[in-house]
């Protein structure tokens, strides 16, 4: 497959969520393989300072790295963003997200439509963006990237603003993997648990004690070694990719008709899958929640 073969040196990428976290990582990495990058998000102050990093990290002074500073949660500030780059493209990296984790009952239809504009409209006007100016140019071998998390795979209690926008995601991502074949353009999507970053410290702020004890079990890992992972995953060519093996189970067990990452290691991940999971769900997830009912219900003022 063409995607085995991509080197990111002299290519030009951008990436969204750039001034931070897993973001910044990746661009970070892809500079130090001689990316030229563009960085975006929101905030030029943190820009300006994410910039002097990637600036850093570049392996020669002839790359260029810049940056944009643009709301890519609407389609005018995303086409602005991606338009405003000096050279059209090669690879897209939607990594601008995050939660705002709390109880279904207390969140408001501000969080809820917050969620879909940071989650899932960062990605789906990004790629709309970067498709049409890619398609429309003529480049050769376009790579579109989408970042989810394991919760595009499952639910858990306290994220229910945020795990439908990245379900979402994966439905855009197999919706683009079909499509951009007319443009010989390919799509990855990523699906991380803990990544420890700057949003999951803020998230950490508003996030239940019952959602923190039940994904407390994955230690989480520092953005540049999921950038790495994500790096080679791209490498390898999987479309859906995971970086540890929790990630995994969920993954194999949700693959539908997406393409499979390795027939052989993911048909053993499956089996694991199957079993494991209803037993993690039932005897860990479900029962530290219903161990949580009287405590909820006196905290929440509840009859
Ligand atoms: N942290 C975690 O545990 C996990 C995170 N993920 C996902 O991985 C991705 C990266 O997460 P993480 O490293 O924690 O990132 P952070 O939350 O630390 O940073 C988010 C980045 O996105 C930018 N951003 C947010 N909204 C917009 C917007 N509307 N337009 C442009 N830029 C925006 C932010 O900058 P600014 O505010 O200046 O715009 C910032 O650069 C996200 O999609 C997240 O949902 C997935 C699984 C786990
Ligand atoms: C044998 C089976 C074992 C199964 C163990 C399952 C453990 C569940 C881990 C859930 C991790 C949730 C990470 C959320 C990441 C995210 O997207 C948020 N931080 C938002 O940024």
């Amino acid at each position: 497959m063409w995607n085995k073969a991509w080197d990111p040196k002299s290519k030009n990428v951008f990436i969204t969520g750039g001034s931070q976290g897993l973001g910044l990582a990746l661009a970070q990495l892809l500079a130090s393989k001689g990316a030229n990058v563009t960085i975006c998000s929101r905030s030029e102050e943190k820009l300006i300072v994410a910039l002097g990093k990637v600036k850093q990290s570049a392996s020669s002074t002839s790359q260029k790295i810049d940056y944009v500073a643009s709301d890519v949660s609407t389609f005018q500030g995303a086409k602005r963003a991606v338009d405003s780059c000096q050279r059209v493209p090669d690879a897209v990296f939607c990594c601008a997200g995050g939660a705002k984790p709390g109880f279904f009952l207390q969140q408001t239809e501000e969080d809820f439509q917050a969620g879909m504009k940071t989650d899932y409209w960062t990605c789906l006007a990004t790629s709309h963006a970067a498709a049409n100016v890619m398609a429309r140019n003529g480049i050769k071998g376009g790579k579109i990237v989408l970042v989810s998390s394991v919760l595009g795979f499952m639910g858990l209690v306290g994220y229910s603003q945020y795990t439908p926008m990245k379900h979402a995601i994966r439905g855009l991502a197999e919706s683009l993997r079909s499509e951009l074949q007319l443009y010989g353009i390919s799509v990855h999507a990523y699906f991380p648990a803990t990544i420890l970053s700057p949003g999951f410290e803020e998230e950490n702020k508003t996030k239940p004690k019952i959602t923190k004890q039940i994904e407390g079990v994955d230690e989480g890992l520092t953005p540049e070694v999921c950038a790495k992972g994500l790096l080679k995953g791209i490498e390898q060519g999987h479309f859906f990719i995971t970086t540890d093996f929790v990630s995994d189970l969920f993954r194999v067990s949700a693959n539908g008709s997406a393409p499979s990452n390795n027939w052989f290691l993911d048909g053993l991940i499956g089996v694991v899958a199957s079993v494991g999971l209803p037993i993690w769900r039932i005897l860990i997830a479900d029962r530290a929640i219903k161990s949580h009912v009287d405590e909820h219900r006196r905290e929440m003022g509840l009859k």
